[in-house]
């Protein structure tokens, strides 16, 4: 879906929204509905046959027919009934899964700024979808028969007794007015309890997140706290739905019942008068009896259509959040040319807010050369990195590669182009080759066994108990933090990238590995242009060019022993050994 589309879906009311998610499977809907309503012409016409077998049984007659019909039409009631039910709640099924689908690809086109509550983002997914069922298949076309089912029996109810039907009416118009009265209130507490899950998801996806965190500082009962309010907050909310849904079925319950003592009496005395026939006072009964269940179809359909309706307001919300322009998945473009990439940022400037991260910043990457990026901490240098990417487009200037505006290349090519290898180098639960080949399909085993090499990981895996195919923990809980970052670096260079970016990716490594790293780079930076942002001198005195930033600015540029020689904060920062904890 393109954000296009988006646009137009979040301007549509919620009715037609839940009606759009039904559309696409009218055909099995309809041929439900078609066989509710002959289910239900069919229990319509039986108390009539009833009542002709009543008849003949007053006579003395002996006629089979009409019981033969009568036995008929409850088998093909059943029949139609089974059926029915079998297609609507397929209909249901597959509104959810097609619904959950859209969200899934919505979601992950998100740009990365909007992706801010995940935990009410996976909600959305998981429950508010479920929601949608019953509201989008059976609540559109079960109402439908029970409506046929309310208005036939009325109408054969009239042709019975005209001043028994006037009784009728009148309590039953009662229950339009409390079931009206609930609907509303039923759509609001429906919402606030799906907001309230989704407040529990999200507080869950922070605490299971950072769950050593948690540990380590004792706060296991401030968190459960923390998701008690919001299971308070949902049983609340559910608790103020159940009381008018509730209210809403009883009243209508209720009303059948008075009804049918009501008329119970009142047909009696009728009887007795000589202006009813029992036959008649049964068959209307019958009816009475049979409105229930139209009347509780009805209710039903209303509540749930409540429900869904609530449930499609959330999910619209997901939709009004921004997308990325292009989300062409990345499996579609063809493995890049294999030769270095050029970058430039030209007076670029951006904040993530009003307050700017980078002032009209201006430097170039030359192809095939490694360029150190330093500074002290939150200078913006990641941010640099997040602009290459697209991740976020610069308030003004052009951020290029090969010459080009990233903002001109198809986004998924021009990821393709780069490899990435985060601060906090995140793997993914699943099996240690899984992550290496996460980012490309086609790996033979010798790519992979030189990507190890490269990155010092041939001896971890070895020793293994199940070599590339040991599973990883959630977040890499079972790797050590250089094994987690040396993972990371495999991972981007089996990409191919033509422009590796590397942030601070060196710095949980131990010596060793790191001297054995640099090494890796000096070979890898004869194939790809490399950009490392570092906080150890000893990782950056080798690049070819180190650009200093410095509040947002580029303040000086050079070799290591040019920036010595010109520029005093490089100087201290040296000093510092880079690793200076000053913010801009
Ligand atoms: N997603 C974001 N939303 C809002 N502000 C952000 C975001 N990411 C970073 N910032 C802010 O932008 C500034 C620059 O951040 P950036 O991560 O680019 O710095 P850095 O130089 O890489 O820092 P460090 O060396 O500590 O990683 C910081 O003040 C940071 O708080």
């Amino acid at each position: 879906m393109n954000a296009t589309t988006g646009d137009i879906r979040t301007r549509l009311p919620a009715w037609r929204l839940l009606a759009s998610h039904s559309l696409p499977h009218r055909g099995p809907l309809l041929a439900g509905g078609a066989l509710n309503l002959v289910g239900t012409a069919a229990g319509l016409a039986q108390p009539l046959v009833a009542k002709q077998v009543i008849d003949a049984i007053g006579v003395g007659g002996t006629s089979w027919s009409p019981v033969l019909a009568l036995v008929g039409l409850v088998v093909l009631s059943a029949l139609c009934a089974a059926w029915g039910t079998y297609l609507l709640e397929r209909v249901a099924a597959s509104v959810v899964c097609r619904a959950r689908g859209n969200l899934i690809t919505r979601i992950m086109r998100l740009r990365v700024d909007a992706l801010d509550r995940p935990g009410d983002l996976i909600s959305r997914v998981t429950s508010d979808t479920t929601l949608l069922s019953g509201a989008a298949s059976q609540a559109l076309v079960e109402p439908l028969s029970g409506a046929l089912m309310l208005v036939g029996g009325i109408t054969l109810m009239a042709l019975l007794d005209l001043p028994l039907l006037a009784v009728t009416a009148g309590i039953l118009i009662l229950i339009l007015g409390v079931v009206g009265l609930a609907m509303p209130r039923i759509s609001r507490a429906q919402q606030g309890v799906q907001q309230s899950v989704g407040e529990i998801t999200t507080a869950l996806e922070r605490a299971l997140g950072a769950f050593r965190t948690v540990k380590a500082s004792g706060m296991e009962s401030a968190e459960i706290s923390r998701l008690g309010t919001a299971v308070d907050q949902a049983w609340r909310h559910t608790v103020g739905a159940a009381k008018w849904a509730a209210l809403a079925r009883v009243s209508s319950g209720l009303a059948i019942q008075v009804a049918f003592l009501t008329v119970l009496g009142a047909g009696a005395a009728r009887v007795a008068s000589g202006d009813l026939s029992v036959s008649s006072l049964v068959a209307f009964l019958l009816y009475l009896f049979n409105l229930g269940q139209p009347i509780a179809t009805l209710v039903q359909g209303a509540t749930e259509m409540q429900v869904g309706l609530a449930a499609v307001r959330r999910m619209r919300e997901v939709e009004d959040l921004p997308v990325e322009a292009e989300g062409r998945p990345t499996a579609t473009v063809d493995k890049p040319v294999y030769r270095q990439a050029t970058a430039a940022f030209q007076k670029v400037s951006f904040g993530y807010g009003e307050e700017p991260v980078l002032r009209e910043v201006s430097f170039t990457v030359a192809g095939g050369e490694v360029t150190a990026v330093v500074g002290a901490s939150g200078a913006g240098k990641t941010t640099l990195f997040s602009l290459l990417e697209r991740f976020y487009e610069p308030s003004s200037g052009i951020v290029t590669l090969d010459g080009k505006d990233v903002r001109q290349w198809p986004l998924a090519e021009l990821r393709q182009q780069i490899g990435y290898v985060e601060q906090d180098a995140p793997v993914l639960a699943g099996t240690l080759r899984e992550n290496l080949c996460y980012a490309t399909q086609e790996v033979s085993e010798q790519e992979l066994e030189h990507a190890l090499a490269r990155t010092r990981l041939t001896e971890f895996v070895a020793n293994l108990p199940d070599g590339l195919e040991t599973r990883i923990g959630h977040r890499g809980t079972t790797l050590s933090g250089g094994q987690r970052q040396r993972i990371a670096i495999a991972r981007a260079l089996l990409r191919r990238p033509r422009i590796l970016l590397m942030d601070e990716a060196t710095s949980q490594l131990d010596a060793a590995n790191e001297l054995a790293l640099r090494e890796t780079m000096t070979a890898v930076a004869k194939t790809t242009t490399v950009v490392m942002i570092a906080h150890r001198l000893s990782t950056v005195v080798g690049a070819d060019r180190i650009v200093v930033l410095e509040g947002g600015r580029v303040r000086a540029s050079g070799t290591h022993e040019e920036l010595l020689a010109a520029d005093g904060f490089y100087r201290e920062l040296v000093g510092s050994q880079l690793l200076s904890g000053r913010r801009a």
